[in-house]
């Protein structure tokens, strides 16, 4: 039997999981998405079919799986709710996607004896290349744990962690990581407009070399990342020079800087959330 699964928050990352379980072969009708906002809820049964509601606790009824997918400010209202309701939840797995609310704070919430998989996905995986960081305390099951990473590989690749503070440094390196490339890329839009390309144009052109560079990349496993960059790197030549001033300019800095807050604003969200 297929997991039924619910999503208790039917926003950006929910609908980006859902679109992704579908392409993968999902049938719509084993999912629900539940979300107060009824205009959301239309979104959704338009666009992928799916059952939905504005009631929490129907959704989870009919579901065995559950993927907590709200706001982290949200979680414990949402969550002490979903415990307050009294039904039995002694047979479902909760997984949670929310940055910065810990398994602790969780199963304070829901209850001690409740399965939770935290986990840290990315919004690629709509499109099947997502990147998934889980982590499972002791308690959960190894079935348990197969069911969240199943969930989790049907809309692109995973990464198990051991301690838990590891899914802070997942969200630095893949959860929050698409903007980074969305940054650069709108970036080198605007420069590109700039030399004279209409906004289709210099999108056009950034957006076929990311992509293009990707799976370069995914396609060289054996190639590392500074072979790659040196093969488009002639000597005395352009690139030469554009990567001379990103050097000189401190991007690997800056990019460990972002990183490095991202862990601590993880970490910093875990205590107030
Ligand atoms: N957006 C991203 O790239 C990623 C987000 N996450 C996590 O996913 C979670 C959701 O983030 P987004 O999808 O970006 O936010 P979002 O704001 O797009 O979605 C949250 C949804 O929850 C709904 N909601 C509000 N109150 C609710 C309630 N009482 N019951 C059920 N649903 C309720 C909202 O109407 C909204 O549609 C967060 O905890 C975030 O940390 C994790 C990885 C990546
Ligand atoms: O920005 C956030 O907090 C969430 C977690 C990773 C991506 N979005």
């Amino acid at each position: 039997m297929t997991a039924r699964i619910a999503f208790i928050g039917g926003g950006n990352m929910a609908s980006s999981l859902i679109g992704g379980l579908l392409a993968n072969g999902a049938n719509p009708s084993s999912i629900t998405a539940s979300d107060p906002n009824t205009e959301q809820q239309q979104n959704l049964k338009q666009q992928f079919s799916v059952n939905v509601t504005g009631d929490n606790n129907q959704a989870i009824a009919q579901s065995d799986v559950i993927v907590l997918a709200v706001k982290p400010q949200l979680m414990a209202v949402v969550c002490q709710a979903i415990a307050d309701a009294g039904n039995d939840l002694s047979s479902k797995l909760f997984v949670s996607i929310a940055a910065g609310v810990s398994v602790k704070r969780l199963k304070s919430l829901l209850g001690e004896q409740v399965a939770i998989v935290r986990t840290m996905p990315n919004t690629p995986a709509l499109v099947g290349r997502g990147m998934t960081g889980l982590y499972a305390p002791a308690d959960v099951s190894q079935e348990q744990n197969a069911s969240a990473e199943q969930l989790m590989q049907a809309v692109g690749e995973t990464c198990w962690v051991e301690n838990e503070d590891d899914i802070n440094h997942i969200i630095a390196a893949a959860g929050s990581a698409p903007a980074y490339f969305f940054l650069f890329m709108e970036a080198m839009q605007q420069q590109a407009e700039q030399l004279g390309f209409s906004p289709e144009q210099a999108r056009s052109l950034v957006q076929q070399s990311a992509l293009g560079s990707a799976e370069l990349v995914a396609a060289n496993p054996d190639l590392d990342l500074a072979t790659l960059r040196a093969n488009v790197t002639s000597k005395g030549g352009t690139t030469a020079e554009a990567i001379r001033v990103f050097e000189e300019q401190g991007l690997r800095k800056v990019v460990a800087n972002a990183m490095d807050a991202a862990v601590e604003r993880g970490r910093e969200m875990e205590s107030l959330f």
